[in-house]
C-alpha cells in the first residue's frame, strides 16, 4: 500500500535511474500560475476566477490554514491503507473529481481526458451537466472506471428524464444534484472580458445530443446554434425551487443522490428528511456567494448534523494532502478535487490531470503516514487543533 500513491515520490528521486520526470510542477502553490502562463486569458479567468471581490474563494483556503495536524510518532504507519467506500463506489483513496463544465475550453481532448486520468487511478470521476462531451462519450473514455453524474436541473421534466436516463444506461452510479448555481452570481472577471463559454457554444453537448431536448427545438441546434444555446441556458439557470421537488429525482434515478451545495445544518438535515444518500458541503469554490462561510468552517456543523445517517462529502478550497487529511478529520468521507485537475488538463491534457492526481494522492498518503496515521478510518477531531496564530 505505501507505495501505491507515495511511490510517485520515489519515481520522481529515481529519476536519474530512469524514473520519471515531472511533466511540470509539484507544488500546489505554483499551479495556477503556471496555468496562467499556458491559457487565453478568458478560458484562464473563467476557470480561476470567483464571485464579486473573491472574498469566499479566500476564505476557503484560510480556514485549512487555521486547524492544523498533531503528529504521532512510533505509529507503525509505514503500511497504509487510503482505500475507502463512497456512495457505494468501493475506491483507492478518498478523493473524486469535481465536476467541471466546458473543459474544450481548457483542452481539446476535455472530459474525455480527465476521465480517462480518473480511471487509470481508480477515482470517481462527475460528469457535469455542463460538459463539452457526451454522457456516452465520457463513459466510453472512462471505461471500467468509476462515474457519477452531475446535474444541472432542466426546468422541462422530460429533457430532465431523458438525460437522467441516458447517465442511468452509461453506467454512471451516483447522482450528485447541484443546487447552489441555479442562476450564475456576479463574476467580474467573466464580466470584465465578456466572456462566457456558453454563450460561444461550448458545454451545450449533453442536450445537443439528446433526443427530447432537439425535440423541443424548431430547428436542429447544428442548423440555429444560437436558439439551441439560448433556450438551454434558460432551461438550466434562472429557476430555483424548493424542497418538494426533490421525489421526482428518486422517481427517475435509481442509485444514490447526494446534494451539493449544503452550507448549513438545517439544509443537511432537510436533506436527511427527504431521503437523499449525502451531501457535498460546497461553496462551489467561492464562485456563488461573495462573503459566503468557507466551506471547511460550514463542514464540521453539517457533519454533527446528519451523524451517519447519511454520508458528507466536501469541496472547495482542497490543494494539498494536508488538506485532505483535514477535510477527512472534520468529518468529510471523501473530497472532490476542483481546480487543480483543471489545470493539470491545461498542462498535458490525461497525462497532466494524471500529474495532478498523482501528486495530490501521494502527498496525502506521505502526510498521512508521518503523521501516524495508518488508514482514512482513523481521521478524527482528534487528529487536528486550532492554529495558535
Ligand atoms: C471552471 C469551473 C467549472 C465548474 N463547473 C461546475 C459544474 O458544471 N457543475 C458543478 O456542480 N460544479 C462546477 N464547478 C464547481 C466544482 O464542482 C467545485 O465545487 C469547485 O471547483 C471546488 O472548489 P476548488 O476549485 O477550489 O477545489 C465548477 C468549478 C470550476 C472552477
Ligand atoms: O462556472 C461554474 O462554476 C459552473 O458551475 C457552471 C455553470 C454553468 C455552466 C457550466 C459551469
Amino acid at each position: 500500500m505505501t507505495e501505491r500513491f507515495g511511490g510517485y515520490q520515489n519515481e520522481i528521486y529515481l529519476q536519474g535511474l530512469g524514473g520519471a520526470v515531472p511533466p511540470f510542477t509539484t507544488d500546489p502553490t505554483k499551479l495556477e500560475d503556471s496555468a496562467r502562463e499556458l491559457m487565453d486569458p478568458g478560458p484562464f479567468g473563467y476557470v480561476a476566477g470567483a464571485a464579486g471581490s473573491g472574498a469566499t474563494a479566500r476564505a476557503n483556503r484560510a480556514a485549512f490554514d487555521r486547524w492544523r495536524i498533531v503528529p504521532r510518532m512510533l505509529a507503525e504507519a509505514t503500511d497504509r491503507d487510503l482505500s475507502t467506500t463512497v456512495l457505494g463506489t468501493p475506491m483507492p483513496a478518498p478523493v473524486a473529481l469535481a465536476p467541471v463544465g466546458v473543459q474544450s475550453i481548457v483542452h481539446p481532448d476535455a472530459e474525455r481526458a480527465t476521465a480517462r486520468a480518473a480511471a487509470a487511478l481508480g477515482l470517481p470521476f462527475v460528469l457535469s451537466t455542463a460538459a463539452s462531451s457526451t454522457i456516452e462519450e465520457v463513459a466510453a473514455a472512462g471505461g471500467d472506471g468509476p462515474r457519477w453524474f452531475q446535474l444541472y436541473w432542466p426546468t422541462d421534466p422530460d429533457v430532465c428524464a431523458s438525460i437522467l436516463d441516458r447517465a442511468k444506461q452509461a453506467g454512471y452510479t451516483a447522482l450528485v444534484v447541484t443546487l447552489d448555481t441555479w442562476t450564475l452570481a456576479w463574476r467580474p472577471v467573466d464580466l470584465d472580458q465578456g466572456y462566457l463559454p456558453f454563450l460561444r457554444g461550448e458545454g451545450v453537448a449533453i442536450p445537443f445530443s439528446d433526443p427530447v431536448f432537439r425535440a423541443t427545438l424548431d430547428a436542429p441546434p447544428e442548423d440555429d446554434p444560437g436558439t439551441a444555446i439560448l433556450r438551454w441556458l434558460f432551461m438550466v439557470t434562472g429557476t430555483d425551487r424548493n424542497w418538494d421537488a426533490l421525489p421526482f429525482l428518486r422517481e427517475h434515478w435509481d442509485g444514490p443522490i447526494v446534494l451539493k451545495g449544503i452550507q448549513h445544518p438545517d439544509d443537511a438535515r432537510r436533506a436527511v428528511d427527504a431521503g437523499m444518500d449525502g451531501v457535498v458541503v460546497s461553496n462551489h469554490g467561492g464562485r456563488q456567494v461573495d462573503g459566503g462561510v468557507a466551506a471547511l468552517d460550514a463542514l464540521p456543523e453539517v457533519v454533527a448534523a446528519v451523524g451517519d445517517r447519511i454520508e458528507v462529502l466536501f469541496d472547495s478550497g482542497v490543494r494539498t494532502g494536508a488538506d485532505v487529511l483535514k477535510a477527512l478529520a472534520l468529518g468529510a468521507r471523501a473530497v472532490l478535487l476542483g481546480r487543480p485537475y483543471v489545470y493539470g488538463l491545461a498542462h498535458g491534457g490525461e497525462d497532466g490531470v494524471r500529474h495532478v492526481l498523482r501528486a495530490v494522492l501521494a502527498d496525502l498518503d506521505l502526510t498521512m503516514g508521518l503523521s501516524g496515521q495508518r488508514s482514512v478510518a482513523g481521521l478524527t477531531p482528534a487528529v487536528l487543533t486550532r492554529s495558535a496564530g
